[in-house]
Order: C-alpha cells, then sequence, then structure tokens
C-alpha cells in the first residue's frame, strides 16, 4: 500500500523550497485560474518573492530529523506497516509525496520491484479536496500510464467521518484538557481553499463541517463552545470562510480568554500547523487581548491514530486475496532466468 502525503521541500534553503513550490504551484488541481495568465504570475512574481518568506518560515520549524512533515508521515507509515504485520496482513507499506523528493512514481515503481500485484492508495488527508486527494489519483493514473503491467488498485477518497479517526482526534484532545484544563472556545482549523471550488461542487467544505461536528459531538461540546475557521489562504481571491486569524483576534477583542486550536485536516504537523497556527495565529491573537492561547498537536503517531489507519486500510483491503510477496531471491533467480531468455526487465 502506499500511504500518500503533500510533500515538503528537502532542506528550508530558499533554492529547495522555491523548487517544491515550483511544482506545487504548477499543478493544475491546486491553482484553478488559466495556465497562461498563471504561469506568468507564478514565474513572473509569486516564485520571486514567495521562496525566500517561505524558506524563514521553513526554517523556524526545521528539526535535526529535517521537516516535521516528512519526519511524521514517515513515523506514521512505520506504526502502520508494524500494526499491519502485528495483526497478520501481509502487506507492505511505503509512504510517497505528491511533490518534491520520495515521489509517487517512484515508490509505485519500488512497490511494483518488490513484487506488488496489487496496491492500495490511502491519503494523509481526511476530508477529499480536488486540491489534494484528486491530484494524488491523476499522479497514480500518470504513472499507470507509463506502465505495461499495472497492479490492481484501489483508492481511498476520504474518511473524514470515520468513527476511529474522529475517536483519535477526540482523545487527542481531551488528553490535552486532562493535562492543562479547558478552554473558553475550541477553534478547528481547517487548510482553506479558494470558495470557487465548493460552488464548483467539492465536498471539502461539507466534510469539514460533519468533522467538527462529529468531534465537538464525541467531545460533548455545545455550539458556542467551538468554532470552525479556515486557515492558509493565499492570493486575492475569496477561500472558504470565516478565516482564521482574524477569527482569532475578534475573539480576543471581544474578551475571549483562552481558546486551544486543534487542525484537524492535518494529521501531521508541519509548516501550517506549527508556524502559522503555533507562531502567527498565537501571537495574533493574544496582541489582540487574549489571555492564553494553546496548541493541540496533530495526530502524528499518536497510537490511538496508528490503530485507526491500521482498521482504516484493513477495511479498503477487503475482498482482496492476500497476496504473498515472493522473497528477494525468489525475485532475483526469476528475473536472472528472464534476462537468460533475452527479456529486457
Ligand atoms: C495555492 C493554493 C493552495 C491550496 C488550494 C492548498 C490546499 C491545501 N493544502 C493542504 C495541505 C498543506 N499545505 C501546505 C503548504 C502549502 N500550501 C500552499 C498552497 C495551497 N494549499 C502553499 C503555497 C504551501 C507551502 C508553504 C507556503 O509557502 O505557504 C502544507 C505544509 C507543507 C510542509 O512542508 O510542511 C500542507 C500539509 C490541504 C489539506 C489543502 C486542501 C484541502
Ligand atoms: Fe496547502
Ligand atoms: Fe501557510
Amino acid at each position: 500500500m502506499l500511504y500518500c502525503n503533500l510533500g515538503t521541500p528537502d532542506t528550508s534553503s530558499t533554492k529547495d523550497v522555491k523548487r517544491f513550490l515550483a511544482e506545487f504551484l504548477s499543478d493544475p488541481r491546486v491553482v484553478e485560474i488559466p495556465r497562461l495568465i498563471w504561469l506568468v504570475l507564478l514565474h513572473g512574481v509569486v516564485l520571486r518573492l514567495r521562496p525566500s518568506q517561505s524558506a524563514a518560515k521553513y526554517a523556524s520549524i526545521w528539526s535535526l530529523e529535517g521537516s516535521p512533515l516528512k519526519v511524521w508521515t514517515d513515523n506514521q507509515a512505520r506504526g502502520l506497516q508494524a500494526w499491519l504485520t502485528k495483526h497478520q496482513h501481509d502487506v507492505v507499506v511505503r509512504y510517497a509525496m505528491r511533490y518534491g523528493s520520495t515521489s509517487i512514481p517512484s515508490q509505485l515503481d519500488a512497490l511494483k520491484a518488490e513484487g506488488a500485484t496489487r496496491v492500495l492508495i490511502l491519503p494523509a488527508y481526511p476530508q477529499y479536496s480536488a486540491t489534494t486527494t484528486a491530484s494524488l489519483w491523476d499522479a497514480v493514473y500518470q504513472w499507470a500510464g507509463q506502465v505495461r503491467s499495472i497492479p490492481e488498485l484501489r483508492f481511498v477518497n476520504h474518511y473524514h467521518d470515520d468513527s476511529r479517526y474522529i475517536g483519535a482526534l477526540a482523545a487527542r484532545v481531551q488528553h490535552y484538557w486532562q493535562e492543562h484544563g479547558h478552554p473558553d472556545v475550541l477553534v478547528m482549523s481547517f487548510h482553506g481553499v479558494p470558495e470557487r471550488t465548493l460552488h464548483l461542487g467539492d465536498p471539502y467544505h461539507c466534510e469539514c463541517f460533519k468533522t467538527a461536528r462529529l468531534l465537538a459531538e464525541k467531545l460533548g461540546l455545545s455550539a458556542a463552545q467551538f468554532k470552525v475557521t479556515f486557515q492558509s489562504r493565499l492570493g486575492r481571491a475569496r477561500w472558504l470562510e470565516p478565516y482564521t486569524e482574524p477569527t482569532l483576534i475578534e475573539m480576543g477583542k471581544a474578551g475571549v480568554r483562552r481558546v486551544d486550536v486543534v487542525c484537524p485536516a492535518f494529521t501531521c504537523d508541519c509548516l501550517e500547523t506549527l508556524e502559522e497556527i503555533n507562531m502567527e495565529a498565537r501571537e495574533a491573537f493574544l496582541h489582540a487581548g487574549g489571555q492564553a492561547f494553546h496548541y493541540i498537536p496533530c495526530l502524528n503517531d499518536e497510537p490511538q491514530w496508528i490503530e485507526a489507519l491500521g482498521e482504516i486500510t484493513q477495511q479498503h483491503l477487503q475482498g482482496w486475496p492476500t497476496q504473498t510477496l515472493p522473497d528477494a531471491a525468489t525475485l532475483a533467480a526469476s528475473k536472472s532466468a528472464a534476462l537468460a531468455q533475452g527479456a529486457v526487465v
């Protein structure tokens, strides 16, 4: 199986951030404005200004092991492998990134070389959005278009309302509150997308609200005790509202003393949570008069989340005969036999 996440730069240098942003922002699923106009804007303005600004932000969250998004994705994939093995599933888990290193084609090639004949694709995104989930599918289809013998493929579209995902989120929040007490308001901040995508039929907005409602129900929160917001707006177009930071500023000004922020659309801590929320939004709330700001970390490699990922995977593997992978010696023997017969492998 392939566990897929967004991707991240190799280092926090401006050069690597620029390379990453160029690939990410050239994806027509991510920026849906007429190609020619966007390419001129992207190369003429955005890629001249943004890389150095973003690189400084990346530098502020970079760890000794590298980008937090990569480190957590790697840990989750290892945890998932251990869970599946423990539960007797003969499944190889790899992770891949949609943009940057550890690309989807490279990891599908690796799975195929390891003898995989069936591949389950599981996104690290609980909510479906064309900007993220559909773009993963594009990359898989593109790879398949170049392959002679395509493995059977299954795609998990979303798990925004899965009781195991909601349960893991609720446990994360509850544990945090056991240690740090309760806030006046729990802000559930989701990554934003342009508002236009909602009118074009993208289910992302509805799925975020369903996740939020289920999480609030599980935590026993009243409507006044939580608020849904959208972060990470880019450009001048309208994105999904209410926006996270302006909402926090309003709350601070209105006398809300303590807010806790959780980011349910991110299963891994990354730039958008560690810098935009835990640094920028924190400062904005406190500056507006708020007294206490608590950021509740993402699910990362929490055991309950790894178990949830394992059970979601198990459910989507149903009906697929368990495959026995040939060991390395068998693979090597069949490859040399094929080569001896003149095959091009
Ligand atoms: C320009 C449009 C963007 C859309 C639409 C968008 C949707 C979207 N993104 C995520 C998850 C992540 N985004 C991350 C970073 C990031 N996102 C955008 C732009 C859009 N995202 C940019 C330009 C960046 C890079 C940083 C920056 O320059 O601001 C990340 C973090 C990556 C990391 O390395 O840590 C994640 C994760 C979702 C879920 C989503 C739509 C639902
Ligand atoms: Fe993003
Ligand atoms: Fe951001």
